[in-house]
């Protein structure tokens, strides 16, 4: 395996230079694509070579950037032909690559108006124009890597405040779902973000009367196994403890842990659910990986027991995943990905010598009909805090009802 790093994007301040870590090749080998243009940037968004709310955002802020110095490199002022007009068109088309996260076309409109506001769509692309596109994009990813550190510390304060509230002792888990870490962001992380905060903090008991992170749980995350390649990747990276479940193994290792029964890794009960977000609409309502709306329903389910060591449901993501023109959680648009992402598996022949070549096996009916969200729905009521970048983390009123900023 060659050197193993946790940088999913690596763009070049001096030579416009982008390069992304092809995550489908995780966790088996470690190699870069690099990103020349915005057509290259709209195939690998869409094949998920990057993913991840705010990581596809960056990659398609860079890519105009890289797209546009290539242009003006190649170009001299008389022969320039490609006008505003061009630009916006194709920054659409890099905004239909994958719909549902929010922060892509957050970013995107951003440039896009940026540019439209100092010239007319005839206007031809020019330095000016560029200087524009690389600033914004800078300062996004900048932005977003102090935030993570950010959402890192306000989530861990809060899984403090209501341990102590709850006056819990001794060791607790998490489970997350997906992957929310390094490879999804610029770095550190939303919802793993919060749980490499916590762990770091919250290691190991200090005196008796502590409580310390002791276990984690990433779900498999079907059908494209985010969790099981990636996030396990990025634990296994930091030397965090965990043990990989399956998507529908939840409700069983919960009764479980909760009810002081241990299994083999752990016996510390789980009190957090710490999930990603790719748009948090104005109620509060997050989409995130299918998979996620059941984890708030199993939540809801196992508080409703009396005594059951209660379990609170988190959603982290930056204010840019916070979508106020969008009502409620019906309204979101949820990408369909293709059948065969859920009827065949790909990945490397594991051999005695190491990793051999890439295959694809089935793992279903040929030619069945597959129903295949990439996204669902958790609603407000079943969420109990959000967690942004800023220290006050999101709680609800009396009434139930979450009132989000940006
Ligand atoms: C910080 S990443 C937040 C979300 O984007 C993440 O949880 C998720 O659902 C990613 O889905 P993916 O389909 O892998 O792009």
């Amino acid at each position: 395996m060659s050197e193993r790093t946790l940088q999913a994007i690596k763009f070049d301040k001096v030579s416009t230079t982008l390069e992304i870590l092809d995550q489908l090749l995780l966790p088996y080998s470690t190699s870069y694509i690099s990103i020349k243009s915005i057509e290259n940037a709209f195939q690998a968004i869409k094949l998920m070579q990057v993913r991840g709310a705010p990581a596809i955002a960056i990659v398609g802020a860079f890519a105009i950037v890289v797209d546009t110095n290539t242009y003006l490199k190649t170009t001299t002022e008389g022969s320039r032909k490609k006008s505003v007009e061009d630009l916006v068109k194709s920054i659409d088309y890099l905004i239909t690559s994958r719909p549902t996260a929010v922060n892509l076309s957050n970013a995107l409109n951003d440039i896009k108006s940026l540019i439209t506001k100092s010239h007319k769509p005839a206007d031809l692309v020019e330095e000016v124009i560029y200087k524009k596109i690389f600033d914004y994009s800078v300062a996004l990813y900048e932005d977003d890597l102090s935030n993570n550190f950010k959402i890192g510390e306000n989530g861990l304060n809060y899984i403090k405040s209501i341990l102590k509230e709850e006056k819990f002792k001794g060791a607790f888990s998490i489970i997350t779902i997906c992957n929310t870490g390094s490879l999804a962001t610029s770095g550190h992380g939303t919802a793993l973000g919060i749980i490499r905060s916590t762990y770091e903090s919250l290691k190991e008991s200090k005196t008796d009367e502590d409580f310390y992170l002791d276990h984690i749980y990433p779900l498999e995350t079907r059908p494209y196994n985010q969790g099981a390649k990636l996030t396990t990747y990025e634990l296994d990276y930091e030397k965090i403890p965990f043990t990989l479940i399956c998507d529908n193994m939840v409700s069983a290792l919960v009764r479980t842990l909760n009810q002081s029964k241990a299994i083999k890794a752990s016996s510390a009960p789980v009190k957090f659910i710490i999930v990603g977000a790719d748009r948090v609409v104005k109620n509060g309502d997050s989409a995130n990986k299918i998979g996620t709306f059941q984890l708030s329903v199993i939540v809801n389910h196992f508080n409703s027991i009396p005594n059951f060591n209660k379990i609170k449901f988190i959603v982290a993501a930056p204010k840019t995943t916070i979508d106020l023109n969008t009502q409620t959680g019906d309204e979101i648009v949820i990408e369909e990905r293709p059948a065969n992402e859920l009827t065949t598996l790909k990945g490397p022949v594991l051999t005695e010598n190491g990793i051999g070549e890439k295959i694809t096996v089935g793992i279903a009916t040929p030619g069945i009909s597959v129903w295949n969200p990439a996204f669902d729905v958790a609603p407000h009521n079943l969420i109990d805090a959000i967690v942004t970048e800023d220290p006050k983390v999101f709680l609800k009123d009396a009434s139930g009802q979450f009132h989000l900023t940006k």
